[in-house]
Formats: structure tokens, sequence, C-alpha cells
């Protein structure tokens, strides 16, 4: 019988049970994040996700216009923009880091659905020189403490380099894949999870948009598949409304589900973190 890992991310179990509870802080600054971080843990959030993409800090730092106007974008690619990127990354951690519930930092890029469009060379960058200031002197223990994970995107090229050195930290990976456009053919999606797996991630998850129910269906059957086969948790979403019932479906499987507390969504289709935890409680196999 294979046996999955489980995750210890502070005090929640990942891949044990029920789907963990993450509500993604958007700011978009760190005081904003720090207020939809106390609200996401009073209401029951396993994981709180830091979307660093949509802080107004990163962004600018890494040249998007971050003013009502489309103004504001100072910064940019390369070394600079790197280091104030991370220094306003960290800023936000140090603000959420004790709200009472495990971190997952994530720089979502564009070509994924967020707000940072990266060259591959620099998305690394910032996560290696990110990991480096949440373990070493520009952090604090308190956010060495509260970050548990880090969201890796595969298609950018850099999972094993980021796995290495984020397991050096004693730090968890999430393998990350996103199709804000359509369901892949499952034979992408199986090969797009087992990538994961391959190069050091310690949890696979992939989000994609469905066309239909058919769509939904085939990420299902997907996801349930992979964390039979696979020997790290799996989480495996379907955006939007008609993706929303993979949100509270814990009899395929999935290590982790989004919802929202006091914040916007950080994904369309994401149920409010009240009603994921009732149905969740309800349809518990
Ligand atoms: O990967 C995910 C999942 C997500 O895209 C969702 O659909 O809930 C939301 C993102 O913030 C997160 O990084």
């Amino acid at each position: 019988m294979k046996e999955t890992r489980t995750l210890r991310w502070g005090g929640a179990r990942i891949g044990a049970g029920a789907p963990a509870i993450v509500v993604s802080l958007t700011g978009p600054g760190p005081a904003e994040a720090a207020d939809q971080a106390r609200s996401a843990v009073a209401a029951g959030a396993d994981v709180l996700e830091l979307r660093l993409d949509l802080l107004d800090g990163v962004a600018r730092a890494l040249g998007e216009p971050t003013g009502a106007d489309g103004s504001g974008g100072s910064g940019g690619s390369g070394e600079a923009g790197t280091a104030e990127a991370c220094r306003a990354a960290l800023e936000a951690c140090l603000a959420v880091a004790g709200a009472g519930a495990p971190l997952l930092l994530t720089c979502r890029t564009r070509a994924e659905g967020g707000r940072v469009a990266l060259p591959d060379g620099d998305y690394e960058a910032l996560l290696l020189s990110l990991l480096e200031g949440v373990a070493g002197t520009g952090g604090t223990a308190a956010v060495a403490a509260a970050v548990a994970a880090i969201d890796v995107e595969v298609e950018r090229g850099c999972l094993a380099a980021v796995a290495a050195a984020a397991h050096g930290l004693g730090i968890d990976v999430v393998g990350s894949f996103h199709d804000v456009v359509a369901t892949p053919p499952d034979a992408r999606m199986e090969a797009v999870l087992s990538a994961m797996a391959s190069h050091g991630a310690d949890l696979a998850k992939i989000a994609v948009m469905p066309a239909d129910g058919a769509d939904v269906v085939r990420l299902l059957g997907v996801g349930a598949r992979a964390q039979a086969r696979l020997s790290i948790p799996v989480a495996a979403i379907s955006m939007g409304a008609l993706g929303a019932v993979s949100r509270v479906a814990p009899v395929f499987g999935s290590a982790l589900t989004f919802a929202v507390a006091s914040g916007p969504a950080s994904a369309p289709g994401q149920l409010p973190i009240e009603e994921v935890r009732r149905v969740l409680a309800l349809l518990a196999p």
C-alpha cells in the first residue's frame, strides 16, 4: 500500500483527513493583510496564504503599475527590483506572522492569473532571496517560525532549485500550476502533478478553469487518482462558479481548499469560509 506523506504546518496537519482551509491575504498593504489575517484565523482558517504579488509594495518594486490611474511602477526587473520586492514582502510577513496560523508564501505570476509579469529568471531570484530573507539576517524569529511553505509555479522551471533551498531551511514547497482559461486534457494535468512530485514538491496543486460540468468531473478524477498514485498530498481545484463544488468536496481527497474571509477572493469561485467549513463537515466521508 502506498503511503502518502502528511505535512505539519504549524498546528495544521496537511494531507490527513479533511482539506485544510486556506485564506489568501490580498493586502494591498501590510496593515490590511494583518487585518485579513486576524479575521481569517478568527473564522477558522488553518493556513494563511500571503499573496505577495497582490501587495502594492511588491508589485511596485517589480515594475507593475499600482495607482488607480495605472501609474506608479517605479521599480523593474533585475537585482534592484528583486531586493526591494523582497524587503516589501518581508515587511508584510512580519505584519501577519503573529496572527496564529502558518503562512504559505505565494508570488503568482501574470502567466498564471497573478499580478506580476516576471521573467522566469527574476521569479527564481525573487523566491530564493525571499527564502534567504525569511531565514537569514533580514528576517525575524517570528517570521521564520510562521512561514511553513512556499508556492512554486512548476512552469517557471525553477522548482527543483527552490525546493532544495527551501528544504535546507525546513520550509515545505507547494508545486503549483494554473490554467485560468481552460481545463487541460487529463494526461497533461497528470503529467504536471507528477512533475511536481519528481522535482521536489511536498504538495502538488493544480487549479484550472472549467467550461462545463464535464471539465469539473475530469479535474476531480485527476485529483483523486493523483492522490492515490503520488506519495505527496495533492490539491485539485476547479475555478469559477462552475467549479465551486471542487472546493467543498472532501471525498476526492484534495489536501487544501481556498476560502474567503474578510478580504476579496484571490481567485474566482472561492466561497465564504463559514460555508466551506459547514459543508466540509456535512460531507466528511
Ligand atoms: O493556487 C491557488 C488556488 C487559487 O487559485 C484558487 O483557485 O483558490 C487561489 C490562489 O491564491 C492560490 O495560490
